[in-house]
């Protein structure tokens, strides 16, 4: 039995926020509206309120005690599920709660830009003048689609040659081997990385920023579709490679423009992408890289 003094509060929350509470209102009768559009009450025993005045023959609690229990039973399933792998309903490995590699001790460029802007041209030549190691994740994923016994080797190709992006697991994990088998080749070395052809989708940048290690920002080389067809077309008289051919070159370009450009857009919302003008010379544009990179890293980068 309720203590009586939560009767009474609960009597008075129920009068006052009842529809059909019977108002004693300090307007005077003259100033009110009509009785039409007042409320029900005001016609005394004869509107759905027909019991004492200001009570309400509506048990108000138990509909509220319902609505809550229900929305707190929906919020605990709701988080339960975003531990579960959607596709064997089975619980996810536990998330990282802190990355593999710390920026205060390695150091990560991204390096973005259509296919054939000239991101592992450059690349080439930071890692002689700078002491980068060059990681481009296109030919890690080459690597492994060769790797005799891979599980993934078939996948890899048929992705590739369509020039669709590598389910994630794949390339995070080959990155994050990579790195952390330069750092333990040298591990008083400053490990600084140029993460290049990565990320080229969302669900990508978040994980590897999670579970690898935060970028300090991305190089990003900007070339139209014209020129990077041109040199593509070019780069497939010699490269061997199966996507370097105009179908696949035009589903790469379609894939840059829908999936890779909002993650460009995402870090420039974060004021963390560096961009060169890809058209020029080789050489000039590596002069504009060196340039911007000095400005935003300081001359001994
Ligand atoms: N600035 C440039 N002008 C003309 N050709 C270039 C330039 N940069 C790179 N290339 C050539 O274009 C092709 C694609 O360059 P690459 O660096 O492999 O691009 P990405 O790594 O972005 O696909 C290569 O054959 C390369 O020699
Ligand atoms: O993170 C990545 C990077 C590359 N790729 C695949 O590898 C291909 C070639 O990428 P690469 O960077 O080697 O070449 P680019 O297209 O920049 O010339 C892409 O079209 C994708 O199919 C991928 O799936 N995920």
């Amino acid at each position: 039995m309720a203590h009586p003094t939560t009767r009474i509060f609960t009597r008075r929350v129920c009068q006052q926020f009842s529809p059909f509470r019977r108002p004693s209102s300090p307007i005077p009768r003259h100033l009110r509206a009509p009785a039409s559009r007042r409320s029900y009450a005001a016609s005394g025993e004869k509107g759905p309120n027909p019991g004492r005045p200001g009570q309400s023959p509506f048990k108000v609690w138990p509909f509220i005690a319902i609505t809550l229990a229900g929305s707190g039973a929906y919020v605990l399933m709701v988080r339960s599920r975003q531990d579960m792998d959607p596709k064997t309903g089975q619980i996810a490995a536990p998330k990282k709660d802190t990355p593999t590699f710390s920026p205060s001790k390695v150091t990560v460029l991204f390096v973005l830009g259509g296919p054939g802007a000239g991101k592992g041209t450059q690349c080439a030549n930071l890692v002689r003048d700078y002491h980068f190691t060059h990681l481009s994740a296109g030919d890690l994923l080459r690597a492994e689609q060769d790797r005799e016994g891979s599980e993934f080797g078939n996948l890899i190709k048929e992705y590739i040659r369509d020039g669709k992006i590598v389910p994630m697991e794949v390339t995070v994990q080959l990155l994050e081997n990579a790195m952390a088998e330069q750092v333990q080749k040298d591990p008083a070395a400053k490990g600084k990385f140029l993460i290049d052809g990565f990320p080229r989708k969302m669900d990508q940048a978040i994980k590897f920023e999670e579970t690898v290690c935060p970028s300090k920002f991305v190089l990003f080389f900007d070339c139209p579709e014209e020129e990077m067809q041109r040199r593509l077309l070019e780069r497939g008289k010699t490269s061997g490679r199966s996507d370097d051919n105009a179908e696949s070159i035009k589903k790469r370009f379609k894939t840059f423009l829908e999936t890779s450009m909002p993650v460009v857009d995402y870090f420039e919302g974060q004021g963390r992408v560096v961009k060169v003008v890809a058209t020029k010379t080789p050489d000039e544009v590596y002069n504009e890289t060196r340039g911007r990179l000095e400005q935003r890293l300081g001359k001994q980068f």
